[in-house]
Order: structure tokens, then sequence, then C-alpha cells
């Protein structure tokens, strides 16, 4: 069933800019509690503002963490419980906190390999797991990956990025087939070009080829693409393109829940004994 936003915590990395920021601001719209979580302190307190216009009640509450979601998962897991102490379990993880850099193969530096890796991968990571053993054990909780249209397709100029969006698509996938049976729901988005301050970055590191690519498609609104990720995070439906896996996942799905149910007899069992 769907997820009631009114009064639901909702926490979203890259908050601050972009995708993040209007991401925030639908689910502010429709009665949510907010935790941006980035950064620099200056364009969180910034977006807080801009947020706030949207209030529907005087009880919302905007709060601003700043943090490197890919640096230390110990400082992750910290401002995640501070988090949770000012407004309650997390109801909605937004993972948009990413960064893109383009570049041919052989000009680019290794360590924007190890870059984006951490910061599009490993910072979707983190927060996760730091709020997935509360979700599960409320039975309650939706999980929101930003991968890319570069995380189902390598295009030139994105060998650096492309890996990291696809990485998130494997760790979704997976984690999806763990925690259906908690009631825990995983979304992943695969927004085209939009414009942001990030596209923005990303344009002036862009080969001819990659620009010329990119042009072949139109740049989207933030709002737009933030709009329909919210609305495919709250009513959760089956991507067409895994029909053909519908068959192995649904029967997987039920080898997880048998196990969940055998032991959970076991506990019992155990209890009683
Ligand atoms: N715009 C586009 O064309 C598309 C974007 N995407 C993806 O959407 C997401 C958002 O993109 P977009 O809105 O363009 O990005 P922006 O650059 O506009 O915003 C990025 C946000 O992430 C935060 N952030 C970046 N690095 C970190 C970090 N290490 N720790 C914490 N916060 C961080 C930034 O704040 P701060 O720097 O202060 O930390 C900022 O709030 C990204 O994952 C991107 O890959 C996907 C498809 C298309
Ligand atoms: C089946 C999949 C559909 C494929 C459509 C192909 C169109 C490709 C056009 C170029 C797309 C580039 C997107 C990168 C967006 C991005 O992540 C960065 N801009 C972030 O800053």
């Amino acid at each position: 069933k769907p997820l009631a936003l009114p009064g639901a915590h909702v926490v979203v990395t890259g908050g601050s800019s972009g995708i993040g920021k209007c991401i925030a601001i639908e689910c502010y719209k429709q009665g949510a509690f907010i935790t941006l979580v980035a950064r620099n302190e200056e364009k969180l307190l910034q977006a807080k503002k801009e947020i706030e216009k949207y209030s529907i009640n005087d009880k919302q509450v905007v709060l601003c963490i700043s943090v490197d979601v890919s640096e230390d998962y110990n400082q992750v897991e910290n401002v995640i419980k501070q988090a949770q102490e000012k407004l309650g379990p997390v109801d909605m993880l937004v993972n948009c906190a990413g960064l893109a850099l383009a570049g041919k193969f052989e000009d680019l530096e290794v360590s924007t390999f190890e870059k984006l890796m951490n910061i599009n991968y490993l910072g979707s990571v983190y927060p996760s797991r730091a709020v997935i053993t509360t979700m599960m054990e409320r039975r309650v909780g939706r999980i929101v990956f930003v991968s890319s249209q570069a995380g189902q397709l390598g295009l030139f100029g994105y060998t650096a990025y492309s890996p990291s969006k696809f990485a998130i698509r494997g760790l979704a996938e997976a984690l999806q087939m763990e925690v259906k049976p908690y009631n825990v729901y995983i979304t992943v988005a695969y927004p085209p070009d939009t414009d942001t301050p990030g596209l923005a970055l990303e344009n002036k590191t862009k080969p001819l080829e990659t620009r010329l690519i990119s042009e072949t498609t139109s740049i989207c609104k933030p709002e737009q693409v933030a709009k329909q990720i919210v609305k495919d995070a709250i009513v959760v439906t089956m991507g067409l393109f895994r029909t053909i896996a519908l068959f192995y996942l649904g029967s997987f799905d039920s080898i997880v829940r048998r196990c969940m149910m055998q032991r959970a007899k076991s506990e019992i069992a155990d209890k009683t004994a």
C-alpha cells in the first residue's frame, strides 16, 4: 500500500541542490518532515529557507545536516541517529547525493574513477545501511536510489560515471529481494539530462562526442523529474523491463519468505523450550 507522506520523516541526501532539492520540496508540499543531507552548510541553509516557503502546516520541520556521505560510515550512522532523535524514525530515504564528470577514458585521472565510485555508489550504500535495520523492525520504509540513463547504457565519455550508476542498480535489486518480506520497498530512478547546477558543472567536462549524444535528447526540468521519483516511491509498481525476470524473482522471493518463516518458528521454539 502507498506510503503516507503527511507527518512522515523523509531524508534526502543531496537535498541542497538540483533534483534532491526538488524532491525535498515535493515531499514537504505533501506534509512530510525533511532532513537535508549535504556538505556545504550555506547551500543547506539556503535550500531550507526555500523549502519552508511550501509548508502546509505549522508543525513541519526542515532539518539540515552537514556531512560527506561517502567518507566514513560511522559519521553517516551518527548523523542519521541525530536526525531520528529529532524527527523520528526515517520513513523514506532518498539517495540523491552524486557527482557527474565526463571525459575520455585515456584522459581521465585514475582518482576520478575512485571519486565517482565513492560518492555515487558508497555514498548511497552508507545512508541506506544506516536506516535499514530500523525500517525492517518497523515493517515500514522506502529507499530511493538515483541512478541515471547512463546507469542503463554505457555511453562515450562516461567510463567513470556509468559504472558508478550501474552499481546502484545491482545494489537496489539485490537489496529489494532481502527486504521485501519486511515491507520495505526499494525504487531506482534513471533520469535523463536534467537542468541543475550539477549538469552545468558536468557540461564543462563533456567531450564533443558526449555533448552531441546528449543533444539528441531534450533536457528535463528538475521539478518534473522529482515529481515522478516521489510518485514512483510512494506507489511502487513493477518496471516493464523486468517482466522477463518476474518468474525467477517471484520464486526467489518465496524462498526468502519461507526462510524467514522457518527462522521465526525456530526462534519461538527456542523460547518455549
Ligand atoms: N542533472 C542530471 O542531468 C542528472 C543527474 N542525475 C543524478 O541525480 C543526482 C543529483 O544530481 P543533480 O541534481 O544534478 O546534482 P547537483 O550537483 O545539483 O546536487 C548535488 C547534491 O549532492 C550533494 N553532494 C555531493 N557530493 C556529496 C557528498 N560527498 N556528501 C554529501 N552530499 C553531497 C551536493 O551538496 P554539497 O556539494 O554541498 O555536498 C548537492 O546537494 C546525482 O546522483 C546525479 O548523478 C542522474 C541523471 C541526470
Ligand atoms: C533504455 C534507456 C534509454 C536510453 C536513452 C538514450 C539517450 C541517451 C542520451 C544521453 C543520456 C545521458 C544521460 C546522462 C545523465 C546524467 O546522469 C548526467 N547528466 C548527470 O549530470
